[in-house]
């Protein structure tokens, strides 16, 4: 089948799903997104790559970090202390719950804020500045975009309202499953939020995800084959937060979304697969993004299960 021709399609077919959803306000710089905007990026393990739609248009990746900043963060501590400090079981509530945290002695699993904010705590690094540097680094290598930058502006949102993280975090820090000052934590995974990229960065992002940690176009490998496929894992099982079930039903994909409108998937040995679409559902996921995935896995059949 024709990819390209496809995207054209269900651009077309399905763009007019934003109006089921609704841009975020709960940080203010989001809600200035254009709810009509969509866009879609297809790389293969090849190197090849389509595009469709607002394919040059920046968003911040928001929780599309998690994942690569657990990369990071395996590669820095080894699984063993990481999954000491967070789960690896979906929570079945709203990302940015406490209820789970409070009841358990880690947080759940590192898709949602509370296990993310554990994640990036145990990133190395002499201080904060260079913390940040390692994480931007990474992600300039997965997405092969060199100039990756923050919003500021979203950063500045974020740090203005982001009270429920910093709740998250001290009470991670009274059970000690956080070292170091909680202010400079939260500060640092703002900043990973806040990072501007298009879909196209995502799908290449994913691409090296599908290519069992090998960047496609370089061959160059970044993650180790089994940190991929841990990763890879819990996307599938979490990245999608109390949705991931319906999305595993109906797409049937690692994937993890933003609530800057982002969706990578993954499918493995074959694609990356980026979205945009700044519409949410009351989940927090892309709604456009959500139902073209829909689409392209069951016309190209690509469902893991
Ligand atoms: N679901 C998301 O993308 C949430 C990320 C956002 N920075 C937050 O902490 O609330």
């Amino acid at each position: 089948m024709n990819i390209q021709r496809l995207l054209e399609k269900d651009l077309e077919k399905y763009s007019h799903y934003h109006q089921y959803g609704k841009v975020p306000t709960y940080i203010p710089a989001l809600a200035k997104a254009d709810p009509t905007d969509v866009g879609i990026s297809i790389i293969n393990t090849k190197g090849n790559s389509f595009c469709i739609g607002e394919c040059q248009k920046k968003f911040s990746l928001q929780s599309v970090s998690k994942p690569l900043a657990l990369i990071l963060a395996i590669m820095d501590n080894g699984k063993e202390k990481v999954f000491s400090k967070v789960g690896m079981e979906p929570t079945g509530d709203p990302f940015n719950s406490i209820n789970k945290l409070t009841g358990a002695d880690k947080p759940y699993n590192p898709m949602i804020n509370a296990g993310a904010i554990a994640v990036t705590s145990m990133i190395k690094g002499k201080n904060s500045l260079k913390k940040f540097q390692r994480i931007i680094d990474l992600f300039k290598k997965l997405s092969g975009n060199e100039n990756l930058d923050i919003n500021h502006e979203v950063y500045s949102s974020e740090i203005e309202t982001g009270n429920r993280n910093r709740s998250l975090a001290y009470y991670m820090k009274d059970k000690d499953i956080i070292e170091g000052q909680v202010e400079d934590i939260v500060k640092l995974y703002f900043k990973q939020c806040s990072i501007a990229v298009t879909c196209t960065d995502i799908a290449n992002m994913a691409s090296v995800l599908a290519n069992e940690g090998v960047i496609p176009k370089t061959s160059e490998r970044v993650i180790p084959r089994n940190i991929a496929q841990m990763v890879r894992t819990l996307m599938a099982t979490c990245g999608m937060y109390d949705e991931s079930g319906r999305f595993a039903l109906t797409v049937g994909l690692p994937a993890k979304s933003g609530v800057g409108g982002g969706i990578m998937a993954v499918v493995p040995n074959r694609f990356g697969i980026g979205t945009y679409g700044p519409a949410l559902d009351e989940k927090g996921n892309s709604i456009v993004g959500m139902k073209i995935l829909e689409e392209l896995s069951k016309k190209l059949d690509l469902s893991i299960y």
